[in-house]
């Protein structure tokens, strides 16, 4: 599902002429299985979130190979890994990341805008996916008419709309409450077993990283499984 392979990279750091070499990515190997939730724990600055944007093509790396759904993603065109995206993988984010001028119903349709689905089409697959994650109540609500726990279910459900196979999340419970954190946990563990989508969840809460299949820990740049109890 997930294959990354020696994935190396190096940010270079400061002015021209006088660049410093901050090597973030380190031999980084990891095997994601169908289905499965892995999470990714690690100290601020361990290089986590640039794991991610490596998996999400975000980013190319130095050296290293990544390959999604069986397909090598390392060497895709910045349009052809859009292209590859909207169809495969959705993002989680820990601030939404939410259009402050679209309702929550337009902020999930948007995807499938994007992707040139027609109107009645979109309005069943939007209202199907709201449904699912308990957003009825608020379709037509601002984001700011949200709260965080609600703004984070429509980032979900905008995530889902167009039935990615991966869902790659960074710090998705990082801005709510404990309660509203285990409703989330609870969302992502049912769309993972109802709808067979695969997660990586990036955290520093090693309670949410505990509830994942299997957990892996960045230090400096490598990447290790970690046992759940290692906490
Ligand atoms: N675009 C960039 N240019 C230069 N350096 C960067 C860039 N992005 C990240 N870095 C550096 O890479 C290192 C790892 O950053 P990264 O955001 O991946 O860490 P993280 O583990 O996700 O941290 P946090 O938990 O705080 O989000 C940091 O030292 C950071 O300053």
């Amino acid at each position: 599902m997930i294959t990354l392979t020696n994935i190396q990279h190096t940010f270079l750091i400061g002015k021209k002429g006088q660049e410093k070499k901050v090597p973030v990515l380190k031999n980084v190997d990891l095997q994601v299985d169908a289905g499965d939730i892995v999470a990714i724990v690690g100290k601020s600055g361990s290089g986590k979130s640039t794991l991610l944007n490596a998996i999400a093509g975000f980013l190319k790396t130095d050296s290293g190979s990544i390959k999604l759904n069986g397909i090598d993603t390392t060497d895709l065109s910045e349009a052809e890994h859009a292209k590859f995206r909207l169809k495969n993988v959705g993002f989680i984010f820990q601030n939404f990341q939410l259009m402050p001028g679209l309702t929550a119903f337009e902020n999930v349709e948007l995807p499938l805008k994007i992707q040139g689905m027609g109107k009645s089409a979109r309005f069943q697959v939007v209202r199907q996916i709201m449904d699912r994650v308990g957003l009825n109540e608020v379709i037509d609500h601002y984001p700011n008419e949200l709260s965080g726990g609600q703004q984070q279910r429509v980032c979900i459900a905008r995530a889902l709309v167009t039935k990615p196979s991966i869902i790659l999340a960074d710090e998705p419970t990082g801005s709510l409450d404990s309660e509203t954190e285990l409703e989330i946990l609870d969302l992502i563990k049912s769309l993972n077993e109802s709808m067979d989508i695969t997660f990586v969840v990036i955290t520093h809460d090693e309670e949410v990283a505990n509830s994942a299949h299997k957990k892996y820990r960045m230090h400096d740049g490598e990447l290790k499984e970690a046992t759940t109890s290692a906490v």
